[in-house]
């Protein structure tokens, strides 16, 4: 029986060393592969936040769709970057930067805050009163509605941002922005995201900002390291296989054991991870 750390390290597939160059490559071809296998599929949707995560996964989405086109000469191809702002967005400024750098085929803009008040108020009526914590989690839901909505009517799959860092503890609400199609970036850790955003020639301020889910309305911007109680630098050092403090390691497997159901598919009868 492997212990936890190596069974985690084996799910989670991060490699201790990585050539970013390679990496770059093994995503991109993934996305393209997909594509040449499912020819009704013309691309991809994506939300821009104007975090790291996304402004990786879009611009090794749009790279995916330019070789294609490239190579097919088929322009039908795309890559539709989202805008999905709850209202007015406080870092709006690096959204425009993340575009600026991805340089998507096309550009669309959402504001999800009149359908989340609206599910919020009609919950109300019911006698249901949403916290700020939960109504987040209606916000990442919302977006993932949206990017389904356009993926469906563009002929396109929807992209994840999950990578490896952000998997292990469960970082991402169910079904929200965890519900995608394709997670390119998955096996990266978030020190790796960053070599890469570098490789590419990412503005510096995308990839060095402080990481954010920026879902509740009472604590705006509320750094992910806050709400996990655990650093990236220690996670990322925990899924290279480095040593890490006794506590960092309880801390992060903990994580890891109650976001488990996150990782599987709806739970039946004949599922045994959880006994
Ligand atoms: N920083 C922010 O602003 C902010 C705000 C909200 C959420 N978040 C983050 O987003 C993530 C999502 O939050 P969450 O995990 O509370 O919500 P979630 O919606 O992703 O997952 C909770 C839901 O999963 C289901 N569930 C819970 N335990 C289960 C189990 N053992 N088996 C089967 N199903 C189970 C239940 O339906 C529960 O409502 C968290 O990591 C949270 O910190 C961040
Ligand atoms: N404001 C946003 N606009 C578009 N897309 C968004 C926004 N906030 C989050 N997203 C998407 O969700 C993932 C996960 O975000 P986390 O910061 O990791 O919680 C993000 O990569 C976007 O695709
Ligand atoms: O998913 P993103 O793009 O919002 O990145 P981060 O998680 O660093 O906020
Ligand atoms: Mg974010």
């Amino acid at each position: 029986m492997k212990d936890l750390r190596n069974q985690i390290l084996e799910e989670m597939k991060v490699k201790p060393t990585i050539n970013p160059q390679e990496e770059i490559r093994i995503s991109v071809d993934f996305l393209k592969d997909y594509l040449k296998k499912y020819p009704f599929i013309k691309g991809f949707v994506l939300g821009q936040s104007g975090g790291q995560d996304s402004t990786l996964t879009g611009k090794l989405a749009q790279l995916a769709i330019n070789e294609l086109k490239e190579e097919t000469g088929n322009q039908e191809y795309k890559f539709i970057a989202v805008r999905l702002p709850y209202g007015v967005q406080k870092d709006a400024s690096d959204v425009e930067d993340a575009i600026q750098f991805i340089q998507p085929d096309k550009d669309v803009t959402v504001n999800i805050k009149p359908a989340v008040d609206a599910m919020a108020a009609s919950l109300k009526e019911a006698g249901i009163v949403l916290s700020d914590f939960e109504k987040g989690n209606v916000k990442a839901r919302e977006r993932m509605v949206v990017q389904y909505g356009i993926a469906a009517m563009e002929n396109c799959v929807v992209l994840g941002t999950d990578h490896s860092a952000e998997s292990i503890t469960g970082f991402y609400t169910k079904y929200g922005d965890g519900g995608a199609d394709l997670i390119p970036i998955f096996r990266l850790n978030k020190r790796q995201g960053k070599m890469l955003l570098k490789e590419l020639g990412c503005p510096e301020h995308l990839y060095l900002k402080t990481p954010t889910a920026d879902l509740e309305d009472e604590r705006p911007q509320l750094p992910d390291e806050s709400a996990l109680g655990v650093s990236y630098d220690d996670i990322d050092d925990y899924l290279e296989g480095k040593e890490v403090s006794k506590q960092t390691q309880e801390t992060i497997e903990a994580l890891y054991k109650k976001s488990e159901h996150k990782r599987h598919l709806p739970i039946t009868v004949y599922d045994d991870f959880w006994r």
